[in-house]
């Protein structure tokens, strides 16, 4: 008898478990989904997309780009949340094909002139831009996650340059995520060497096919030309290999 209530009070939680563990995962994709945009939160889906259209593949940057330097600032909490935003440990990130080729055009030609990379930020998961929005609701900082970010499609990074001898960040004036107006692209009054170092990298991203986003001197963006999707795919489940 007293075996009996036992196993009924298990199966209780145990089915109390589910439901709530369930509602949990509804929760959350209810709250990604009010702002309407659509989101691939599944491998299999982006999967299937990678399969039709190559170009679609997140193609993951330290293996591509091994000497560039990654300072992947919001999976610590030196960040402008102040709070780590990846699940730790995340140390790889992703861009499109396309823009991760670029992008390794661009590290060779800074490499010639004893220059390199150095990446805060580059596939960013919806569900994260959607943390941002609810601290900063403003479209010079953070993208309005109705319209979702470029980052959140694989095709925005977030960077600086290097000196390649001291191994020192080159002086842009202002910190990443610095959201003022000293940061913008057309902000002049700034000493000439900080001036210099903006504009060499936005004339070697805008060579190789980035457009500067003219609020931020350190965001840089692909063209959507393809439609491609937002993602809310973990970093982890990023790098499985495509059967
Ligand atoms: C949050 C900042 N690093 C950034 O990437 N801003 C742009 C506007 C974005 O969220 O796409
Ligand atoms: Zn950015």
């Amino acid at each position: 008898m007293i075996y009996k209530i036992a196993l009924q009070r298990n199966i209780l939680l145990l089915l109390m478990l589910i439901f709530f563990h369930h509602g949990g995962l509804i929760a959350q994709e209810t709250d990604i989904k009010r702002y309407g945009v659509a989101v691939i939160d599944n491998l299999s889906a982006y999967h299937a997309q990678v399969k039709a259209d190559s170009s679609k593949k997140m193609v993951e940057l330290r293996t591509l780009l091994p000497a560039v330097r990654y300072d992947l600032r919001y999976a610590t909490a030196n960040n402008f949340m102040h709070r780590r935003m990846y699940i730790p440990p995340t140390r790889h990130t992703f861009l499109r094909a396309p823009a991760a080729q670029a992008l390794a055009a661009v590290q060779k030609e800074l490499g010639m002139q004893g220059y390199g990379l150095k990446i805060f930020d580059a596939y960013r998961p919806y569900s994260v831009t959607v943390s941002f929005w609810e601290l900063v609701k403003d479209e010079r900082y953070v993208a309005n996650p109705s319209k979702g970010s470029g980052h959140n499609r694989g095709l925005a990074v977030d960077l600086t340059i290097v000196d390649l001898k001291t191994g020192q960040e080159l002086d842009m004036g202002t910190g990443f995520d610095n959201f003022t107006d000293s940061a913008h692209q057309g902000f002049s009054s700034l000493p000439a060497a900080v001036l210099k170092n903006r504009e060499l990298l936005k004339t070697t991203m805008q060579k190789h096919g980035f457009t500067p986003l003219e609020t931020e001197w350190w965001h840089y963006y692909w063209p959507n030309d393809k439609n491609y999707e937002v993602l809310d795919i973990p970093f982890a489940a990023l790098r499985k290999p495509i059967k």
